[in-house]
């Protein structure tokens, strides 16, 4: 049977959920690390974005993180990419402290403007592994390979410049992928798709997840990306000093069918959760009425 089940506050790092192919490998051998995020404070001068943050990320993992604007979904992904550093409390993969950037830690941003323009997709895709002093036939080998994974093996001696916002996040993935991370990160990544593609690249995404094995963090405003994605949807406060407001398990079999009784269960109390930070953040912000349903106020969610 699946069912969606609120887990609470602060979770235990359980193992993911839905017969994902969870700590498996990828194509190049790759799986997984759990991360860990205890007690952490993220702030920048006199202003604390997030405070009291703790989560266990299984090995394998696809967490979703999701809150309302502005209360800190991206800073506290930048500081598990080691961007910015942590106030309070500690972060770790598999153990160890995160002090910065590292290769094992991949980051796919919302915008396709981190591909290089001038070099080809598959050059693009291979960049990671000739940093690393692979040869150039280690390079092709790996390109090729993670170009096969997105599906665009078709498209590498094409530039960015001619392919549709669609395929350039696949690019994206691919080259954060090629670096072979056992965590990856990734920042609203399908924030600037139009609704179909993005529906697509949601399907594309749990394929790619499942095949390459990796824990991954998903920052999203979207409710309903999250359902069909997540093993666990991470609810945040509203900021200032935003904080964990409740963590869902999502133990519903992939691919993820929205019109089941446990998904519309769960999509109506992430509404409800979501809806009362943005009324509490737009109280804050002097409107004495917030609309009682959060899809009447700001379109923070859908
Ligand atoms: N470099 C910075 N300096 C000062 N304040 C910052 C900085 N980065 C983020 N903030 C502030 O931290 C808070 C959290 O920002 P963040 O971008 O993490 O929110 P978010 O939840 O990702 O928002 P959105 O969903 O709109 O992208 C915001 O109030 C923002 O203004």
């Amino acid at each position: 049977m699946t069912k969606a089940i609120k887990t609470g506050r602060r979770p235990p790092g359980g193992g993911p959920a839905g017969g994902a192919a969870a700590g498996g490998t990828g194509p190049a051998g790759g799986h997984g690390a759990a991360v860990s995020v205890s007690g952490v404070g993220i702030g920048f001068g006199s202003f604390q974005a997030v405070q009291e943050i703790s989560l266990d990320i299984a090995a394998g993992e696809f967490l979703c993180l999701l809150g309302p604007s502005g209360c800190g979904k991206s800073t506290l992904l930048s500081s598990l990419a080691g961007f910015v550093p942590v106030r309070q409390g500690r972060l770790t993969v598999d153990g160890t402290a995160v002090t910065g950037p590292d290769p094992g830690r991949g980051m796919v941003f919302q915008s396709s403007e981190a591909l290089f323009d001038w070099m080809t997709v598959r050059q693009n895709v291979a960049f990671g592994p000739r940093m690393r002093g692979r040869s150039r036939a280690e390079q092709k080998k790996v390109a090729d390979e993670y170009l096969g994974l997105v599906g665009l093996r078709h498209c590498a001696d094409r530039f960015p410049g001619q392919l549709s916002g669609g395929m350039r996040q696949r690019v994206q993935i691919a080259r954060v992928l090629a670096n072979e991370p056992r965590v990856v990160l990734m920042d609203e990544p399908f924030g600037a798709l139009d609704a179909q593609t993005r529906q697509v690249m949601q399907e594309e995404m749990a394929r790619i997840w499942q095949a390459s094995g990796c824990t991954v963090v998903f920052v999203t405003h979207d409710i309903d990306e999250a359902i069909v994605l997540a093993d666990r949807i991470a609810v945040m406060t509203a900021g200032p000093a935003a904080t964990i407001k409740n963590v869902y398990q999502v133990d519903l079999a992939r691919p993820r069918d929205d019109t089941a009784p446990e998904s519309v269960e769960l999509r109506a109390a992430l509404r409800r959760d979501i809806g009362e930070e943005v009324r509490k953040a737009l109280r804050e912000q002097g409107v004495e009425d917030p609309p009682e349903d959060p899809a009447d106020g700001p379109r923070e969610e859908r």
